[in-house]
């Protein structure tokens, strides 16, 4: 069950319009980031983070991992002008042949509960993904205009931690980079040279903090918990 994890941490989060980077907002008095850092440092089958930043960042996070006694950080990678590009600076500073897992830094209500499951089905199957089924109607839109109503019942919204066995996930962003292809998930480049991706079901709690809006649906997840 063992496991290392990249933290893609290095986005400009232009959505949130925050004036800052995401990761930094704080959440009852704790940055984000320290909120998702948090879910693996405390996992024992968790053997080492990859955090992945923007480079003009590295002293405000540093400073934050000591403040945060978070001790399982073993690099601080530059990020890249894509998540991807980000994601793949993270993988090559993994060090070990034990399943990875890449989680947005910018979700920081991951469960280790759900983290357990999904490694325990990667470990047979080499890639899985946490996803909850929609719950909306779903549209195609075009200029505006629907285009067409979407079958739902077959549709999910997947979320990360997406996680991989390492030979795996290397070889597909080895060749999505050499066939100049960008995915919105890690997922979505195994996909395409041919691997199956098992779906885990998720939970809805498990939000990446993407536009203002979802700061209120953050409030209220911790204060429901009541133990973050
Ligand atoms: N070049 C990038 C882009 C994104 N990310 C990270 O990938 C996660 C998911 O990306 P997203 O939510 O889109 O973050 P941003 O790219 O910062 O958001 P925006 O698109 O609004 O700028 C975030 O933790 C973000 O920091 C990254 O490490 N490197
Ligand atoms: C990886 C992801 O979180 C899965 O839902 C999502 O694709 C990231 O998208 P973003 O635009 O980079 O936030």
């Amino acid at each position: 069950m063992n496991y290392h994890v990249v933290i893609p941490a290095a986005g400009q989060g232009k959505r949130m319009n925050a004036g800052m980077n995401k990761q930094f907002i704080e959440l009852e008095g704790i940055p984000v980031i320290i909120h998702t850092l948090r879910v693996f440092e405390r996992d024992d089958f968790c053997q080492g983070i990859v955090l992945v930043i923007n480079d003009q960042e590295r002293e405000q996070f540093v400073h934050m991992l000591h403040r945060f006694e978070i001790k399982k950080v073993k690099s601080l990678v530059s990020g890249g002008e894509e998540r991807q590009q980000s994601v793949y600076n993270g993988l090559k500073a993994v060090n070990g042949n034990h399943i990875v897992l890449i989680h947005d830094g910018a979700r920081p209500f991951v469960t280790m509960k759900k983290i357990h499951e999904l490694v325990r089905v990667t470990k047979e199957t080499g890639a899985a993904v946490l996803a909850v089924p929609v719950k909306d109607t779903m549209k195609q839109v075009i200029d505006g205009q629907v285009e067409k109503t979407v079958d739902r019942s077959s549709l999910w919204a997947v979320q990360t931690p997406q996680a991989f066995s390492m030979p795996l996930i290397i070889d597909a962003h080895e060749r999505a980079k050499k066939e100049q292809f960008i995915g919105t998930d890690d997922a979505s480049l195994v996909e395409r040279i041919g691997h199956r991706v098992v779906v885990v079901e998720g939970e809805y709690t498990n939000i990446k903090l993407t536009t203002q809006e979802d700061l209120l649906f953050a409030e209220a997840i911790l204060r429901a918990r009541g133990d973050r």
